[in-house]
């Protein structure tokens, strides 16, 4: 479980008031105060989407000062939840909750093996992997597909069922946060530690990829009706992998462009299209702008994993641009330590 770690991490105190998403204008604020809040964006509002000065303080600002209260209350309530769970949900599948080789595609483990090899070098590694969009991001097999049924059966399963459940963040209202289920401790860390790891070691060192000592890891739910799609955005993480785990859907295909660095979302002219595969994952650094198109039929299920490592994000969190404002936080937190 994931509050049961023995090293403390902790969040920038920019989770706060920082990347608030207002979904029906694929727009990111920032909120402190009122005051600020309408110098900073009125004009945004008024021009951009005719929004007028009422509504700004009627109905968004009242969203956004709610998504920061969610905010401060996410430990405590996360924590409860997590007992909760522990407690009182019996699984569907309960072996889908440890990590079993069996579990994995021979090609993923011989891929692993290869990079824990004396001497493995990131050319080496490049030729067992498929290069996808620019940018760096790399697929490979993963998980067998009848891994990726149960998987799906039993997070169905979970929702399904009246345990308590938080949604991934404000872009996924239909996914599942997987430690509070209670999967870190047996399938999440072990699978991050054991073979992630070595393979971002290699692919990424620029940004400690063989350090990545905590995770953010959540499912995503497309289906119509429901989010169809994922706006542009860069992820809270050094190394994400994101898996396919459901495939009767068609859409869906996510592209890449900058990285957030540089400042604008737009993409690279060399930019592609990247399809989903089940049971294969695509690997790509959590600071690279990406983001989803809209399915056209069926559901779609994604694992993502967002990894951190505490010794980059220590020197400057990636959110704010700034040398992190520490404060307490459960579990993994946001990957940051002291
Ligand atoms: O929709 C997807 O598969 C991408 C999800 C994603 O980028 C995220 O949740 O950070
Ligand atoms: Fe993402």
């Amino acid at each position: 479980m994931s509050h049961l770690k023995t090293k403390k991490f902790y969040v920038c105190s920019c989770f706060f008031y920082k990347n608030i998403f207002l979904k029906d204008y694929a727009l990111h604020v920032e909120y402190e105060g009122d005051d600020k809040f309408i110098a900073q964006y009125e004009s945004v509002f008024t021009q951009k989407y005719s929004v007028n000065l009422e509504k700004l303080k009627q109905e968004i600002i009242p969203f956004v000062r709610a998504e920061i209260d969610k905010r401060r209350d996410r430990g405590k309530l996360c924590l409860e939840r997590c007992m909760y769970i522990e407690q009182n949900y019996k699984p569907l599948h309960t072996q889908v909750y440890t990590l079993d080789p069996r579990f994995l595609e021979p090609a993923f483990i011989q891929i692993v093996n290869y990079c824990k090899s004396a001497g493995s070098t990131k050319e080496g590694l490049l030729s067992l992997i498929k290069k996808e969009a620019p940018g760096r991001s790399y697929s490979f097999p993963v998980f067998t597909n009848e891994f990726c049924k149960l998987l799906v059966e039993e997070l169905e399963y979970f929702e399904a069922s009246p345990m308590p459940k938080d949604r991934p963040n404000t872009m996924n209202n239909f996914g599942l946060l997987l430690s509070e289920v209670g999967f870190d401790l047996r399938f999440m860390d072990p699978w991050r530690i054991e073979y992630l790891v070595p393979i971002s070691r290699l692919l990424y060192p620029d940004c400690c990829g063989g350090s990545l000592d905590s995770h953010r890891v959540f499912i995503v739910r497309y289906k119509l009706g429901e989010d169809l799609d994922l706006a542009t955005h860069f992820d809270n993480a050094e190394v994400t992998i994101n898996v396919s785990i459901g495939d009767v859907f068609e859409g869906g295909d996510l592209y890449f462009g900058r990285m957030s660095q540089d400042g604008t979302a737009g993409l690279p002219k060399d930019y592609k299209w990247y399809k989903h595969i089940n049971g294969t994952g695509l690997v790509h650094r959590g600071l690279q702008f990406h983001g989803a198109a809209p399915i056209t039929s069926g559901t779609r299920y994604n694992l993502i994993m967002w990894m951190r490592s505490s010794q980059l994000r220590n020197k400057l969190c990636p959110m704010c641009n700034s040398a992190p404002q520490l404060e307490e936080s459960i579990g993994y937190g946001d990957g940051f330590m002291l």
